[in-house]
């Protein structure tokens, strides 16, 4: 490890390669000692105690020091993540333009809208692009729509791709799109950083997304682009515009949708041993129809017509509540996105109790994607418990305070029965004389070790059968003690060696769909690919 000394660095882009292996003499302190350093950044971390400080303290470090930051994330990712990424990335977000300090990634306006082109040609490593975040600020978390302050959410997923996958500082390009913002909070702030106007129409930001799409692959032709917290039409929209034609997933439909089903399945087949249930005929209400509720809903699906149920089976073991209640045909005219899964079998009057609900659907499973702090009220709770011995209760809403309930609630009302996970992290609860873990169904699980395979095997698109292989390798990725601990993901700290087995069945997915452009993985054995995979990953 090296200590920097390289003055200010544009843009966040981390010359590791040039950075000189001992500084000059005279330009550090004469006992200055890498691994002691490690332990006072760590100690300067620790003093603060506000985690927008951390933040603002861990943000300055990685710029000047990304050796040392990501050494740190690694050896304390259960402590860190919370504050690079969920939830303290949410209240980044929100202050953005107040906490700003340097550049840091690629913003592309509505303005260079027809010029799009020298604008990536400007972003100073154009050939070792490989996984780009790129967001429009729209939707970020369930914060609504934060315009270009929407940049702190690329910065923090790429973070995570680093630190949980290896992937190369310098081959990561956190993006956002300005077209604009409804906020007028923002739009009335004077440190806003983005443009000052309402959101452009649907039709330039499809001009503007083609132009896009069509010149990011042009000026960084080995790229993968993760779409990141677009409103909920324009994600389904543009996931759909562009996946056939470029390496490019969304990782609110498809990397939350993984991600549950991931957990589902582990819980799932703890509540079937209690309850003798067989695991596909398991009934999940959605509280919140957006695109990661739909995303999630799509993938569990799929999952059921995998394991022998018919499309129109798996379908009915569904239910989408909204804002207005469930979501059936009869209620009147839906989205697109919600039309799927509208219930064709109930034509009364609207049901809007979410109690009402769980008492006519029964479900053993119940999701919360809603942003809607709180709706898991005691008695949805004790709803759950009464009509199932161990009841899955997954509160997916981010960051922490928009949560439908909190962990410590779900073990009082289930008396310890329940089968949990959250979108953002809760503590560990003690119930009658145990220790219970709360599971954090999160996309950081997914979307590193997606993203490391769909690059390594340099896809051509991203498959819904590569999205389904992360899934499945990560609920199988448990460990004896993890699961002898009642944990539905596996611990933090092991997010490089999960990475990479998720990576190995991406690639073997890719592989299995004809998307793959490098031939000399399809020769290696199962070994020897997850020996070069690790082989690949940058290690600080
Ligand atoms: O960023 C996260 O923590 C998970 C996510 O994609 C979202 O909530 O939009
Ligand atoms: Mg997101």
């Amino acid at each position: 490890m090296t200590i920097l000394l390289t003055p200010y660095r544009s843009n966040g882009i981390q010359k590791l390669s040039q950075s000189p292996a001992t500084p000059k003499p005279g330009l550090t302190p004469p006992a200055l000692n890498a691994s002691i350093h490690a332990q006072r950044c760590l100690k300067q971390l620790r003093s603060k105690d506000k985690s927008i400080e951390k933040y603002i303290y861990l943000s300055h470090l990685k710029n000047e020091d990304p050796s040392i930051f990501y050494k740190l994330c690694l050896e304390n990712m259960a402590e860190i993540t919370p504050i690079i990424y969920t939830p303290t990335v949410g209240d980044a977000c929100l202050q953005f333009s107040h906490i700003y300090r340097r550049p840091e990634g690629l913003y592309v306006s509505i303005k260079d809208k027809g010029n799009i082109r020298s604008v990536l040609n400007n972003w100073p490593k154009l050939d070792e692009a490989r996984i780009s975040v790129v967001t429009d600020g729209s939707r970020i978390l369930g914060l609504g729509d934060l315009g270009v302050n929407g940049m702190g959410i690329s910065i923090g997923k790429l973070s995570l791709y680093i630190a949980g996958a290896g992937i190369r500082p310098e081959s990561t390009i956190p993006i956002c799109l300005d077209l604009g913002t409804n906020n007028q909070k923002f739009l009335d702030d004077p440190f806003y950083l983005g443009n000052r106007h309402q959101r452009v129409s649907d039709k330039e930001m499809e001009e503007f997304m083609d132009e896009f799409m069509h010149e990011m692959f042009r000026a960084f032709p080995k790229l993968m682009v993760q779409f990141e917290d677009f409103s909920t039409d324009n994600a389904f929209k543009y996931l759909d515009r562009f996946r056939n034609k470029y390496a490019v997933f969304n990782d609110d439909i498809q990397g939350t949708g993984a991600v549950i089903l991931s957990g589902f399945l582990n819980a799932a087949k703890i509540a079937s041993a209690a309850s003798g249930r067989p695991l596909t005929s398991h009934r999940i209400l959605f509280f919140g129809a957006g695109s990661a509720g739909v995303g999630v809903a799509m993938q569990l699906q799929s999952f059921f017509t995998l394991q022998g149920r018919s499309i129109e089976e798996a379908r009915r073991q569904i239910y989408l509540v909204d804002l207005e209640g469930l979501v059936y045909n009869a209620r009147g005219r839906l989205p697109e996105y919600k039309k799927y899964f509208s219930r064709d079998d109930y034509s009364g009057p609207p049901m809007t109790n979410l109690l009402d609900i769980i008492d006519y659907a029964k479900p053993t499973a119940l999701f919360g994607l809603s942003t809607v702090t709180g709706a898991f009220t005691p008695e949805v709770i004790r709803a759950m418990a009464a009509n199932n011995p161990r009841p899955i209760i997954f509160p997916l809403s981010n960051p922490v305070r928009l949560s439908e309930c909190s962990f410590a609630d779900a073990v009082e009302h289930t008396h310890g029965a329940v089968l949990f996970a959250s979108g953002s992290p809760f503590p560990q609860q003690q119930y009658g004389g145990r220790t219970l873990y709360p599971g954090q169904g999160n996309n950081m699980y997914i979307f590193p070790g997606l993203g490391l395979g769909a690059i390594l095997a340099r896809v051509s698109s991203v498959t819904d059968s590569m999205v389904e292989a992360s899934s499945l390798e990560l609920a199988d990725s448990l460990t004896d003690e993890e699961r002898s601990l009642g944990l539905l993901y596996p611990k933090i700290e092991r997010i490089r060696e999960i990475s990479a087995d998720i990576a190995k069945a991406v690639i073997r997915a890719a592989q299995n769909a004809d998307v793959d452009r490098s031939n000399d993985l399809r020769k290696m054995s199962d070994s020897e690919l997850l020996r070069f995979i690790h082989g690949k990953m940058w290690k600080p």
